[in-house]
């Protein structure tokens, strides 16, 4: 899959071309029963839609792979053609698989040759902004080959020995010094080949792709994420997620 004979995006510059990676196969678990968490409604349109409206959004974004659930990919199809989506994007939709790590992969599969920028962007963030997908698109063109946006934590975080049993007393073992910790959102932004030979060599249960590449010794770095650009992930975040969307539409006047 890896490519290494294509200028780095920022030999590219302003002529890197961007592709979207979205991983949307997810059961969503955590938000409890009822569909795939990416078919499920915001403000009555489906939470998938509001993320590729956040990635096509921006003006760099040529191209947006969905990675559907498996038994889902026709609904995606057919939702992506009824909601109204910039015309200067292309779209195509693969079927996912069993986790987020081979979901990527099997987008990136489909990947054309003639992009140098790729992000990996989680359809449960659904209301990122535009100015952070362009950040991360900037920092890649700028010559960084992995870029996550990402924000100071507001908790303090305790290292535990993990329970056996949910619920149990947990010993800690560490408090880590907060002012150096972030918590790590996506769009991720990747030139093509970094990206490309993490997903074909590195292996594991790491939990986003800019660890895949910490993982192969190569240099990743952080830019400034935003509060908006949250994971829905349990029930309370859909209610986040429904605010923030009203306080848009006041602010947009309608
Ligand atoms: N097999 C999988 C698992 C997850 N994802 C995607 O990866 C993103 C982040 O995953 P997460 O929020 O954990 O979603 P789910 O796996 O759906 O959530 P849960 O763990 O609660 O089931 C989501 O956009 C999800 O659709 C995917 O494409 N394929
Ligand atoms: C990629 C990610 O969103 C960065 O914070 C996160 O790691 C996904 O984790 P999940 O457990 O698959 O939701």
């Amino acid at each position: 899959m890896s490519d290494e004979s294509r200028p780095s995006p920022a030999e590219a510059g302003p002529n890197a071309r961007t592709a979207v990676v979205i991983p949307a196969a997810g059961r969503g678990v955590r938000l409890g029963p009822g569909a795939p968490k990416a078919l499920r409604t915001l403000n009555g349109t489906p939470m998938l839609i509001h993320a590729v409206r956040a990635m096509a959004a921006s003006r760099a974004v040529s191209l947006v792979i969905v990675v559907a659930p498996p038994d889902g990919t026709a609904e995606v199809k057919s939702l992506l053609d009824v909601h109204a989506l910039p015309e200067r994007t292309d779209f195509v939709v693969v079927p996912g698989g069993d986790t987020r790590q081979e979901s990527v992969r099997l987008g990136l599969d489909a990947l054309p040759p003639d992009y140098d920028v790729v992000l990996v962007h989680d359809a449960a963030r659904p209301l990122v902004p535009v100015d952070t997908v362009d950040a991360v698109i900037e920092a890649v063109r700028d010559g960084a080959p992995a870029v996550v946006p990402a924000l100071p934590l507001a908790d303090t975080v305790k290292e535990v020995e993990p329970a056996d049993r949910p619920g149990d007393p947990e010993p800690v073992l560490a408090t880590p010094e907060r002012a150096r910790l972030r918590a790590v959102q996506t769009p991720q932004g990747f030139d093509r080949a970094t990206l490309l030979r993490a997903h074909d060599t590195v292996t594991g249960d790491i939990t986003d792709d800019a660890g895949m590449v910490e993982r192969m010794g190569e240099r990743v770095v952080v830019v400034p994420g935003h509060e908006e650009a949250f994971k829905v992930t349990r029930p309370l975040d859909l209610v986040l997620a429904e605010a923030v969307l009203a306080r848009r539409r006041l602010n947009d006047g309608f």
